[in-house]
């Protein structure tokens, strides 16, 4: 759903103001962004606990491929189990906190680059979240561009969750082949690290293969211009966008 932007002074005494600083540098330089320590460790374990309850609810399906779902195929490209929520439903209260201070920062961010733009776009939107568990065994997501074909998506925004993890041990490391460099990105899907990245085809990413239980939630934000011409260009076809 889409959320109304607030009006408000940004000051440099504003903690978030650095946090904002440091999102719209690294997205502008790497396009690219990880945040350690986003929510401190009491407020993430009061979400990974929501998490962990929701898990244990049954709620969870498995990863839905936009393409041929159903496939023995389907399974061998990613095998994470998925529910989408929008912060509303029972027992999700710390899960909306979480929300609240992502679209904060990034609403904050949009708004503080000089031309009210960050990387030419105006965020006015954003998907429901998408809570992800990959139940270790080898689970794992091939390579894939999250918004190949402008969908109106344009930051992609995780919040890991997972405790004590060691990619030795338990791998499901997250590797971005960011576009025209050969350096890839290893990011190790750590408690309370929240990591931005342009959602289109600069950001190839695949997970590797989980041995452990690896949770994450992701919400996808939309540039306005990309969005009002994907939305007019499915109805014109009379097909449902991509994403929620
Ligand atoms: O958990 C991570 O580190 C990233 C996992 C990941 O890329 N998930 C993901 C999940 C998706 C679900 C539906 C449509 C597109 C999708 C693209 N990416
Ligand atoms: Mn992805």
């Amino acid at each position: 759903g889409s959320f109304m932007v607030n009006n408000y002074y940004m000051d440099s005494s504003d903690p978030s103001y650095e946090i904002c600083q440091r999102v719209i540098r690294d997205m502008t330089q790497y396009g690219v962004c990880v945040l350690d320590n986003f929510l401190g460790k009491e407020k993430g374990l009061l979400v990974l606990n929501e998490v962990l309850e929701m898990y244990r609810s049954g709620i969870f399906t498995a990863g839905q491929l936009v393409s041929n779902p159903g496939s023995t195929e389907a399974q061998t490209i990613r095998s994470d189990r998925i529910t989408w929520i929008d912060g509303r439903e029972p027992h999700c209260f710390y899960i909306r906190q979480l929300i609240g201070q992502v679209d904060n920062i990034v609403l904050k961010a949009n708004k503080m680059v000089n031309n009210g733009k960050m990387g030419d776009y105006i965020i006015n939107g954003r998907t429901k979240a998408m809570v992800a568990c990959y139940p270790g065994s080898g689970s794992h997501y091939v390579k894939h561009v999250d918004n190949p074909n402008k969908d109106g998506r344009c930051i992609t925004a995780i919040y890991y969750l997972n405790l004590d993890w060691d990619v030795k041990r338990c791998g499901g490391l997250l590797r971005v082949f960011p576009e025209g460099t050969n350096q890839v990105a290893d990011i190790a899907p750590i408690f309370d690290r929240m990591l931005f990245f342009w959602s289109d085809r600069r950001n190839p990413h695949e997970v590797q293969p989980a041995y452990s239980t690896r949770y994450a939630i992701t919400l996808w934000y939309f540039d306005a211009q990309e969005r009002e011409e994907a939305l007019r260009h499915y109805k014109e076809r009379g097909q449902p966008s991509s994403s929620k």
